[in-house]
């Protein structure tokens, strides 16, 4: 049996309470190195409070969160942050007025402030970044484009540029295709498929057809418990999963 130290991130007995009502019971996970690891569940099933509980935006009322062996629960959001773990909420917070290039410069991770040799060398630095991960994530012909402007998909894939420009162990995503064209999910899946090789990404959707493309591993979360777990394939012939989620 592996310990729980082998994983990137260990859920152990968490549980959060709103007013008496637990809407995350008693709930324990793991996410590898590398894995696609994605929750899906009915309305109010406790996803996104799962993610808030890891993010640091919502206090455990109990159990532990581990990152890398480290305690996140007792953790405040700007260090949960630091420590590697990276958030994308529903709704992009992109700069609109700001072109795609700028909007991914200003996520650069800062550093202590530099001058005259070292801060040239260091705008080289971020340049190169910003052209890399902007070809990650399909915008190398957008750069100088305003994100006001771009496609809803394309400024969902300009939000994940700018966390992934902070280079996150792990990268946690709330309904990424969600409006998105059949053709800019195909390369979402691609995208993240592609970004693990160097990190894990927690993700909760409801797009099943995505999540067959891009899990290796699904939790199906049911009133604040898991339901199932294990592959695709396994959740999905699962007959509780079958009862309370897949046959609506
Ligand atoms: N801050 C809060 N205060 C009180 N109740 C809350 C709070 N946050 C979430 N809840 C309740 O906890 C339950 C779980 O909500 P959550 O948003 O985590 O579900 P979800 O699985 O993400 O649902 P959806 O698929 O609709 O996004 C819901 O009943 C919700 O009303």
């Amino acid at each position: 049996m592996s310990n729980p130290t082998d994983y990137l991130l260990a859920v152990e007995g968490l549980t959060v309470s709103f007013d008496g009502f637990k809407a995350v019971n008693d709930l324990s996970f793991y996410v590898d190195a590398n894995e696609i690891h994605v929750i899906i569940g009915p309305n109010g099933a406790g996803k996104t409070t799962v993610l808030d509980l890891i993010c640091g935006r919502t206090r455990a009322s109990g159990g532990s969160i581990k990152f890398r062996n480290k305690e996140l629960t007792a953790m405040k959001e700007h260090e949960i942050v630091k420590a590697g773990v990276g958030r994308k909420f529903q709704n992009p917070s992109i700069y609109d007025d700001l072109t795609v290039f700028e909007n991914l410069e200003i996520s650069f991770p800062r550093g202590r402030s530099v001058f005259g040799a070292l801060a040239f060398k260091r705008d080289a630095e971020v340049r190169d970044r910003v052209a890399e991960i902007a070809e990650m994530i399909f915008l190398t012909d957008h750069l100088d484009q305003r994100a006001e402007y771009l496609s809803h998909g394309q400024k969902q894939w300009l939000e994940i540029g700018m966390l992934l420009i902070q280079d996150p162990e792990l990268l946690m995503l709330d309904e990424p295709v969600a409006g998105m064209s059949v053709n800019e999910r195909k390369k979402t899946a691609e995208l993240l498929n592609k970004i693990i090789q160097n990190r894990s990404v927690l993700v909760i959707e409801h797009d099943m057809k995505f999540v067959e493309d891009i899990a290796h591993r699904v939790t199906v979360l049911h009133q604040g418990k898991i339901l199932s777990e294990g592959s695709m394939e396994r959740v999905k012939n699962d007959p509780k999963v079958v009862e309370v989620y897949l046959g609506h």
